[in-house]
């Protein structure tokens, strides 16, 4: 993911003046400089959340700190500004074991930082910023000291009422040190809420109280001394699954809910819990509070949406966010995409001799194209992994030769060639022109683009950067024009429906307490909670 440096905040609301109307303007989210506008692609990600506890007696024989390692690793995908973990013993309330840092989980932790958070429970984040500057001091897991001990907290997503719920917690005398929405979540769960509290603070009654102020979007794992809540947003618009950690020798016939816990994990996906020994369980519930102790999990709490309005799951999370290893309402990623490339080859046939896709996300989509329009497929680019977010810039020379930088094309493969491309899917279309030409340059006779997704035409206010109305390439040319201006023969999108349904075919919703739904926005303009009244 290739990342400019964002404003420290993107609402214009002056916290002095809370008397003027509550209307919160935002201005664009992704302030990109003009001489950086060919070079920034894709959207930009969220943030993974983790955490994990030990089961039986303490001390504990799980390497935790470790668990949460791999556990973080495998979601950098999500987020590669800032990482943390905070571990607790479990004994005392006061002392949390912290490490945070800017940049990738491998920079971040050596051996000896691993050593130091040793412990029997904990958490752990990677981030792509939101909601405040990728700054050292907003990196997360967030942890406060409040009356009745240490809490921590780590965050996936966007409080779209963050304005005015950072104006409530004003109020009532909080002061916040920075401007990120996860440390207001953090400070708001501190505050008591109104309902007394006679023995002791009363955790799930916090949270709840939270999740009826600001519905609206997040994953959040919450550590205290000796437990971990797990909390999903009552539209489900982030994801958020279990995991149950079984001993090394537990026989792979043996069904999940029969093998013994060693401990117990949650995450924003499984794709990491084979990693850990650990098997995946289920989804955490729309609106629904997980408790996780040494004896197990629980749920003790489900927040209803307000006025019935439908679960929203992030369709974008099967397009693009998530690893296609990961498991999504039973069904995985990868299969979703695949069958998106089904749909698309229905919807949007060519004659070619090959198809191929632009890695890494278009390659399901791309074998589905294959399989369902009997075309061959084979790989025609080459990725450089070496390319990362801080490429330097190229020269203007270099520039105007669109070259495809992340890219070598295998010519072999291409010469003489008509070819389908397939990528998952068109942003800012700064990726997929210089592809073109490249192909073109190996010897490709004929590129026809084929995208698994519809066109990008409108803001998401769930935790995803998209670019302004401008720069989304959507919002300026149609299919044709688009192909035109990239070079390609012929441009065809997933239509809304194609999208649904592929996600829809293999959901295992049996059982579950609510059919499924999607928050499509970005795509149609239909918002989950009702169109925000922001300026875009
Ligand atoms: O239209 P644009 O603004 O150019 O962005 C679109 C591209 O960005 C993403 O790829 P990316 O390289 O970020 O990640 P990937 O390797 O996971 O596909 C996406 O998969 C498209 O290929
Ligand atoms: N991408 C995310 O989920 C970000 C979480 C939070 N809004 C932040 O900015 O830190
Ligand atoms: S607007 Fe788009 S990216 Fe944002 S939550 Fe909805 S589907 Fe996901
Ligand atoms: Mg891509």
């Amino acid at each position: 993911m290739e990342q400019v440096q964002r404003d420290m905040s993107n609402l214009t609301c002056d916290e002095g003046e809370h008397k003027k109307p509550k209307v919160f303007k935002r201005q664009p989210r992704d302030v990109v400089p003009a001489e950086m506008k060919n070079e920034v692609t894709g959207l930009t990600h969220e943030c993974g959340v983790f955490g994990a506890i030990a089961c039986g007696d303490w001390p504990t024989q799980l390497d935790i700190p470790q668990i949460i390692l791999l556990g973080i690793v495998a979601l950098q995908h999500r987020g590669q500004e800032s990482a943390g973990i905070v571990t607790s013993e479990g004994k005392c309330s006061k002392h949390f074991k912290v490490h945070k840092g800017m940049g990738m989980v491998s920079n971040i932790f050596n051996d000896e930082a691993i050593k130091k958070l040793s412990g029997n429970l904990g958490i752990g984040h990677t981030r792509y910023s939101t909601s405040a500057a990728s700054e050292a001091v907003n990196s997360q897991p967030f942890v406060v000291h409040t009356a009745h001990g240490a809490l921590a907290t780590a965050h996936n997503g966007e409080l779209v009422n963050a304005a005015s719920l950072r104006r409530q917690v004003l109020e009532r005398g909080v002061g916040l040190s920075t401007h990120s929405d996860s440390e207001l979540i953090t400070q708001s769960l501190c505050l008591n809420p109104n309902t007394c509290e006679r023995d002791g603070p009363d955790w799930p009654a916090r949270i709840r109280h939270f999740m009826t102020e600001a519905p609206l979007s997040y994953s959040i794992v919450i550590m205290l001394k000796d437990k971990i809540y797990g909390v999903r947003d009552p539209y489900g618009n982030r994801p958020l699954c279990i995991g149950k950690i079984v001993p090394v020798d537990v026989d792979r016939k043996v069904k999940v809910e029969d093998a013994p816990a060693e401990g117990w994990v949650i995450s924003s996906e499984s794709c990491g819990f084979l990693s850990i020994g650990a098997r995946y369980v289920r989804e955490v519930e729309p609106g629904e509070i997980v408790e996780m102790t040494r004896n197990g999990i629980r749920t003790v709490d489900i927040v209803n949406r307000p006025d019935q309005k439908k679960m929203s799951f992030c369709i974008f999370e099967y397009v693009y966010f998530a690893r296609s290893d990961s498991l999504f309402e039973g069904q995985m990623v990868y299969s979703v995409r695949l069958q998106c490339g089904r749909q698309l080859a229905r919807e949007s046939p060519v004659t070619a001799d090959i198809v191929s896709s632009v890695p890494e996300s278009g390659t399901a989509a791309a074998h589905g194209y294959a399989r369902e329009s009997g075309l061959h497929f084979a790989e025609v680019l080459c990725k450089n992994r070496y390319v990362g977010r801080t490429f330097i810039q190229p020269s203007n020379r270099l520039r105007q030769l669109g070259v495809a930088k992340k890219f070598g094309a295998l010519s072999e493969n291409v010469a003489g060639k008509r070819l389908v491309l397939i990528d998952d899917s068109i942003v800012r279309g700064n990726t997929i022109g210089p592809i073109i030409k490249l192909l073109r340059d190996a010897g490709a006779t004929e590129v026809h683009i084929r995208i698994a997704s519809p066109p990008l035409l409108y803001p998401c206010y769930m935790g995803i950067n998209i670019p302004t109305r401008e720069e989304l390439i959507g919002n300026r040319m149609n299919p044709e024009e688009l192909a035109r201006h990239v070079g390609a023969d012929s441009l065809a999108y997933l239509s809304v429906e194609g999208l649904e349904e592929a996600v829809k075919l293999n959901r295992q919703t049996k059982g579950k307490r609510e059919q499924s739904g999607y928050c499509t926005a970005c795509l149609t303009g239909e918002y989950p909670g009702g169109v925000p009244d922001l300026e875009w």
